[in-house]
């Protein structure tokens, strides 16, 4: 998969092209992390990417012409990568408090396409009319405002490719993971065996694979009730959860 970022911070984005398993994902070619810099797509010598306001105001904000000189080159490596460039498979994806929030669910959408190019504003933002002449998606992490948008879009390709085939080893993993079947995840217990005078659940030591798996969706729904009624509310379990929630609904009133 190939992600194209569009940043004054290209050096940020260090953190997710050489550690860990998306470290490991660029290394092993399964994604391409391209950082492609506004200011190399100005003309002046201050290699100016930002002005004050129209209308006044604080701040500054980020000029459209390097910005769309910017995605038009991004959009041309994304093509020579193999990519169809539109916004079907290729989107341009601006990191924005005034988008839809990023979820699971449509973390896993987005593992579908080709690639995206996403767009890192800073200071009060981008132009409006760079936003709508090329933006086909604006993705929130959350109601809260940052500095800038790098971050966020090291969140996002740091979701997408961890649910990415053959990245995370065992596959099973990243679907185990909380929010992917509704619910948040499960406890987990390693070595050794006894820490701060707590013991490890006898359960999780039986091997019992099928009391060990009932154990655990069983505190997936205690968590997620307790935590997250909102989620709890929403969730629709699979015909074998169905049972084992009317299996832990009788044990509950015994
Ligand atoms: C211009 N810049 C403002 C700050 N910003 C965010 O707060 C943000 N991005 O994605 N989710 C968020 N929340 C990024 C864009």
């Amino acid at each position: 998969m190939y992600f194209a970022v569009i940043s004054i911070f290209p050096e940020m984005f260090a953190t997710i092209r050489e550690f860990g398993i998306t470290g490991r994902a660029v290394t092993q070619e399964q994604v391409t992390i391209e950082c492609i810099n506004p200011r190399d797509y100005t003309t002046d010598n201050y290699r100016r990417i930002d002005e004050r306001p129209y209308g006044g105001g604080p701040g500054m904000v980020m000029m459209a012409e390097p910005l769309s000189k910017a995605i038009e080159d991004a959009r041309l490596r994304a093509k020579e990568y193999g990519c169809r460039v539109d916004s079907e498979h290729c989107p341009v994806i601006y990191m924005s408090p005034q988008g839809q929030t990023l979820s699971e669910s449509s973390v896993v959408g987005m593992t579908y396409y080709d690639g995206m190019i996403l767009l890192c504003g800073r200071y009060e933002g981008i132009d409006e009319r760079l936003l709508s002449q090329y933006v086909d998606m604006e993705v929130s992490l959350g109601d809260y405002v940052l500095t800038g948008g790098e971050l966020p879009a090291m969140v996002l390709m740091d979701s997408v490719i961890r649910r990415l085939p053959d990245i995370m080893g065992d596959d099973k993993s990243a679907e185990q993971d909380s929010f992917v079947d509704g619910l948040l995840d499960c406890p987990h217990y390693t070595k050794p065996h006894e820490f701060a005078g707590m013991a490890v659940p006898e359960v999780l030591l039986s091997g019992h694979h099928a009391n060990i798996a009932k154990w655990r969706f069983a505190q997936q729904v205690s968590r997620t009730q307790t935590r997250r009624p909102d989620l709890w509310q929403a969730f629709t379990p699979t015909v074998e959860q169905a049972k084992w929630l009317e299996a832990l609904a009788k044990a509950d009133k015994k």
